[in-house]
């Protein structure tokens, strides 16, 4: 589900724009940013009152993965439940809001041509993960280009399990250069064509949300960090 912005007042940050340059450049020189503390309180906590909401009134469903896996399969690679993002709860707008500011921005700096943004929530039950992978599948046209992890934990305790693993790059099968524990507020982008990442199996149901920049695929963007 992808949503236009009216024009009318530019949408409003997640933060400054020193912040965000940092954020920009580490993602073009490293492939992936990391940001504690990223989202307000209130948002954080609005978006998981939403999605624990979600979860009560049975509108999460069970994540696929690629096309005729079965379900035995399925389920060793990823474990989830997920609700796309609508806009129609101002959470989710005040959140799209900081997204959408977030694409002008990389597209300002890195003439990186996204075109719009699409996002779900994500409920990982006890003993949820996700496998290494890409968000971006070889045998899909150009789409996803940059992907967005925001998490939506209150309390989260070491031992909880639940981090998230990013390495380097496809050919990288060394240790993990990043083990990220899913702290409410904090963000990730990651390129999704290029930077692997895991999600280790959590002791106690996990929230978040992940999201993707895409570019028209009848235009296919390129994001070039020499540019
Ligand atoms: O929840 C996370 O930390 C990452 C989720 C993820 O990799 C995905 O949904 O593609
Ligand atoms: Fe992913």
């Amino acid at each position: 589900m992808t949503l236009d912005f009216p024009a009318g007042p530019a949408p409003a940050p997640f933060f400054g724009e020193n912040r965000t340059a940092t954020l920009i450049e580490d993602l073009a020189t490293k492939g992936w940013a990391h940001a504690t503390g990223a989202l307000p309180g209130d948002l954080v906590t609005s978006l998981r009152d939403r999605l624990e909401v979600l979860f009560e009134e049975g509108e999460l469903a069970r994540a696929r993965i690629g096309r005729g896996e079965t379900e035995t399969r399925a389920n060793s690679i990823r474990q989830t439940e997920i609700a796309w993002l609508t806009g129609e709860h101002p959470a989710e707008r005040q959140f799209l809001g900081g997204t959408e500011a977030l694409r002008l921005e990389i597209n300002r700096a890195l003439f990186a041509g996204l075109f719009e943004f699409e996002a779900h929530f994500a409920r990982y039950p006890a003993g949820g993960h996700y496998a290494r992978h890409l968000d971006a599948f070889a045998d899909r046209p150009r789409d996803r280009i940059v992907s967005l992890v925001a998490w939506l934990n209150a309390d989260w305790q070491d031992g909880d399990g639940g981090e998230l693993d990013v390495w380097t790059g496809p050919d990288d099968h060394g240790h993990p250069v990043a083990t990220l524990a899913p702290r409410g507020g904090d963000l990730l982008l990651m390129m999704s064509e290029t930077i692997p990442h895991a999600v280790r199996a959590t002791a106690v149901p996990r929230l978040g949300l992940a999201g993707w920049f895409r570019v028209n695929p009848g235009v296919g963007g390129v994001l070039d960090p020499a540019a």
